[in-house]
């Protein structure tokens, strides 16, 4: 498979390793040194673009990337408020896209687990929930789009929190993220159950990006064949 990496930071360097490991061709690297590579000359070598470059560019590249008929794994964050836009515009073209907040077989194990908890911690209303993130300096965005995604999950079943917020908060409606930034940390997300009589607690820890751009060479090879919208769940048949 021909592959074009639209982002050639942390994670596009990953994604290229473990693609040509899986034996699949970079055909092109954009960063934001090369952005006028970023062609439809470029494209048309490419059967699928894998998409990693941040929030303030992600959404642009990926109605690019559709717009040239170019099946599309994006992993950015941080802009997923516009999720309705690509939504409508794969539906006009036909496209194929996949988006997860994150790629990785253990994280999206760990979603399920995490609504398990929270469906059976609904009844038990003498427990108090918070979410914490740990991620490297270099992060844009807070939350993580991981801890958002877990705080959805809560929220399905724990139905008297109404919204996340990101600071620390005495409103019970609200589900408290706490984002924390210290190197190296790849990613570590915990949900967090305290009462006066005990604490539950589930931790995912990222000792490495691996997980997350095999993940994303993983999304590449199931969507080269397909049209539509996909996330992880679909992808790993969870
Ligand atoms: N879903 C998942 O599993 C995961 C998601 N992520 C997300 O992926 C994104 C990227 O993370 P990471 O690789 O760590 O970030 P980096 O900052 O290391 O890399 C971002 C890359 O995107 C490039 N870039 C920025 N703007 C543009 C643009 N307009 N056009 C083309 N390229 C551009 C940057 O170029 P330059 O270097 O020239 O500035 C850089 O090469 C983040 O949103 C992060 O949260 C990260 C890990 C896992
Ligand atoms: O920026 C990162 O590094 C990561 N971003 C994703 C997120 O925001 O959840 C996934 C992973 O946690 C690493």
């Amino acid at each position: 498979m021909n592959i074009a990496i639209i982002g050639y930071g942390k994670m596009g360097k990953a994604i290229e390793a473990i693609a040509i490991g899986r034996g699949h061709t970079i055909v092109l690297k954009i960063d934001e040194t090369n952005t006028h590579e970023f062609n439809a000359e470029n494209l048309a070598r490419a059967d699928v673009a894998i998409e990693f470059t941040g929030p303030h560019s992600a959404f642009d590249n990926i109605i690019k990337l559709l717009q040239h008929h170019v099946p599309v794994v994006s992993g950015s964050t941080g802009w997923t408020e516009r999720m309705p836009e690509i939504t409508a515009l794969v539906k006009e073209t036909n496209g194929s896209f996949v988006y997860a907040s994150n790629f990785s077989v253990g994280v999206n194990i760990f979603f399920e687990l995490n609504k398990k908890l929270a469906a059976l911690m609904a009844p038990h209303k003498n427990y108090h929930v918070a979410l914490e993130e740990t991620h490297h300096t270099q992060k844009k965005d807070a939350p993580s789009g991981t801890a958002i995604t877990l705080a959805e999950g809560v929220m399905e079943s724990l139905t008297s929190k109404k919204q996340w917020v990101n600071e620390n908060s005495s409103n019970e409606e609200d589900l408290v993220i706490i984002s924390k930034r210290e190197d190296p940390a790849p990613g570590t997300h915990n949900i967090r159950y305290t009462s006066s009589i005990d604490d539950i607690e589930i931790i995912h820890t990222a000792h490495n990006r691996e997980g997350f751009a095999t993940g994303a060479v993983i999304a590449a090879e199931f969507i080269q064949d397909k049209k539509g919208i996909f996330g992880m769940k679909e992808v790993l048949g969870l």
